[in-house]
């Protein structure tokens, strides 16, 4: 689950790191084989040398007799044994040991979930695939950029996890990026296969004139590729009768978003309407800290506390919840379990009061802060979001039940979440807010701030209005703590 945090990252680096070791070890060994080949050449070489100067008094020599007969025997014998070894054998065996030792992605599934997170950043930015590939994220150029294969391997992505929409702009802009590296070779990414997704994916998503105009270019370059000659045909045919029926051609639309979602989405782009804020300081008298609290909203009501929490505790925080990271789920009342989803990607770690010094100290203050006792708070969750991690709409209270009993049960569990405490631990550049889609709310993450509301009405029901969401983060490791009373 790599994807699902920006901090688990850092260790795929490592493993990275052992890889190259590895291929240099694999170089080096390489090279000598070479060595000891181009010098076996050369010896067997100048045996033949001496035979020209003169046949038969070379091979007078019973000395030369033998060993041309060795050679040809037992040293061909282990030549032969020698070429049908592979010589990358031993050193896919010891890559093994190193995937034992080492954090690996697995494959496909975390490469699947990398490229839904490069999706949805694209989709609720509404960013340009090509200025994308090239290293400009939504208005700023950075300088690193995809490369062919990273282009044909996403599109190759969507297409296999069914979400073939814009999957051939992704194989357009990997023949625009196309270089023909001959090392690529290995690896099998060529032109011809750029041209060929490009030109399936058109076809799957009922553009059958762009597919043809794609195997045009193709076929300009290499006309010998008898199946996209075929399909091309084929495709004409269906154009043709399609125009017969009078059926427009037509290329198929983006699926549908739901309203609620849209609304969301706008909130990422900062397409909210700009709402002035009031900025109010108060002290807190039981320790007589000064919270500076901006309000954002009033009924329901929701503040931003500036300096909530400090640098040291943001660090000590992320030290203590690095190890402990795990995918962070949702909770489904009917199921009575987290499930994992594409609805939040992030990962978690829970604190409780035992756990460090820091956690009562945190819990007493935000009890300070919000006038509510936390004796009955959860844990503190800490969470780092992922590759375009988000968490999409959701209530913090247990959501609407359609089985009454068990939601009973549930609140005399775990009790509802009256109200909510986000920290931000990092400033984010890009994307990553918190958004409020019912009150066309959006706060941006400012490290050390914490964002407050209730959740329920004064007569326990969920204030429908709370709905809310974490932005995809565009640029940044987003990470934060919450609290829920
Ligand atoms: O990270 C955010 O901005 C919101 C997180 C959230 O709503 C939650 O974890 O319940
Ligand atoms: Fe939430």
């Amino acid at each position: 689950d790599v994807a699902s945090s920006v901090s688990g990252l850092q260790e795929l680096m490592k493993t990275e790191k052992a890889l190259i070791k590895h291929l240099e070890r694999y170089l080096n060994f390489q090279e000598v084989e070479v060595e000891f080949l181009e010098r076996k050449v050369q010896q067997l070489k100048s045996e033949h040398k001496k035979y020209e100067e003169d046949k038969n008094k070379y091979l007078d020599n019973p000395i030369n007799q033998f060993r041309l007969i060795r050679r040809l025997t037992s040293e061909w014998s282990k030549w032969e044994k020698y070429l049908s070894e592979e010589v990358g054998d031993v050193f896919l065996k010891k890559t093994s040991v190193l995937k034992q030792n080492y954090l690996f992605p697995e494959y496909p599934k975390d490469l699947n979930d990398a490229v839904s997170g490069i999706r949805r950043l694209q989709d609720t930015y509404k960013l340009n695939i090509k200025s994308f590939a090239n290293g400009e994220i939504d208005g700023t150029q950075y300088d690193s950029k995809l490369s062919s294969e990273d282009c044909v391997d996403i599109g190759l992505v969507l297409v296999l996890t069914g979400n073939i929409h814009l999957s051939d702009v992704w194989f357009e802009v990997s023949i625009d990026k196309f270089i023909d590296h001959p090392e690529n070779k290995i690896i099998g990414h060529t032109i011809e296969r750029c041209y060929q997704f490009a030109i399936l994916s058109k076809s799957l998503q009922d553009d059958l004139e762009g597919a043809v105009s794609i195997a045009d270019t193709l076929l300009a370059i290499n006309p010998s590729l008898t199946e996209v000659v075929e399909s091309r045909e084929d495709y004409i045919k269906q154009i043709g009768e399609l125009k017969k029926k009078g059926v427009p051609l037509q290329k198929r639309s983006s699926p549908i978003k739901p309203s609620t979602f849209l609304k969301y989405e706008a909130g990422c782009r900062g397409e909210y309407p700009a709402k002035s804020t009031k900025l109010n300081c108060f002290l807190n008298l039981k320790n007589m800290t000064p919270f500076k609290v901006e309000q954002v909203h009033s009924n329901p009501e929701i503040v931003i506390v500036h300096d909530f929490i400090s640098d040291t505790e943001i660090e000590i925080l992320k030290s203590i919840a690095k190890p402990l990271l795990t995918r962070a789920t949702i909770f489904n009342v009917d199921k009575r379990a987290g499930i994992a989803g594409n609805d939040r990607t992030s990962q978690y770690a829970w604190f409780e009061e035992n756990d460090h010094s820091l956690i009562p100290i945190l819990n007493r203050r935000i009890g300070g802060m919000t006038e509510l006792s936390m004796r009955f708070a959860e844990k503190i969750q800490v969470m780092n979001y992922g590759l375009g991690g988000h968490y999409s709409t959701h209530y913090d209270y247990f959501d609407p039940p359609r089985n009454k009993e068990s939601f009973k049960n549930l609140q005399y569990e775990f009790g509802n979440r009256i109200a909510t405490v986000l920290v931000y631990m990092n400033d984010i550049e890009q994307g990553g807010s918190t958004v409020f889609p019912e009150l066309q709310i959006a706060v941006q993450p400012e490290k050390g701030s914490a964002v407050f509301w209730y959740n329920l009405k004064t007569n326990g029901d969920g204030d429908t209005r709370t709905l809310h969401a974490a932005c995809p983060v565009l640029y940044g490791s987003k990470w934060g703590n919450i609290a829920f009373d």
